[in-house]
């Protein structure tokens, strides 16, 4: 089970597992939704990599980070989520509504597309 956190509940789950590490967003857009629209890295680190290259990146990333990870509207993040706690990862989120509720919930500067 993925725990799904909406945009305004990130915060508080940075919160609660900055206890097992420094905790980042993994953003798995594309490199052209990025330069659409980006959320700004505050109080966490913010990791992009596109969905489709995970598994070859896949040594990017540290297992015992906390990762919320983040999309567009949460579904490609979510698979995301499911093939990083299949490989061991253990401190997962999905951020709900991807960045499009970012924009609506925490910060209405991101464009939305
Ligand atoms: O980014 S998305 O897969 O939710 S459309």
């Amino acid at each position: 089970m993925i725990a799904q956190i909406r945009p305004s509940q990130l915060a508080a789950w940075l919160e609660s597992v900055k206890e097992f590490g420094s905790p980042a967003v993994l953003d798995v857009r594309e490199p052209c939704e990025l330069q659409m629209a980006s959320i700004k890295a505050e109080g966490f680190e913010l990791i992009t990599i596109p969905m489709g290259v995970i598994p070859a990146r896949l040594h990017e990333l540290n297992p015992s980070q906390p990762l919320a990870c983040l999309c567009h509207h949460g579904a490609r993040s979510m698979q995301v989520a499911y093939f990083l706690k299949a490989r061991g990862f253990n401190h997962l989120a999905n951020i709900a509504g991807g960045i499009n509720a970012w924009s609506a919930e925490v910060d209405p500067t991101v464009p939305r597309y």
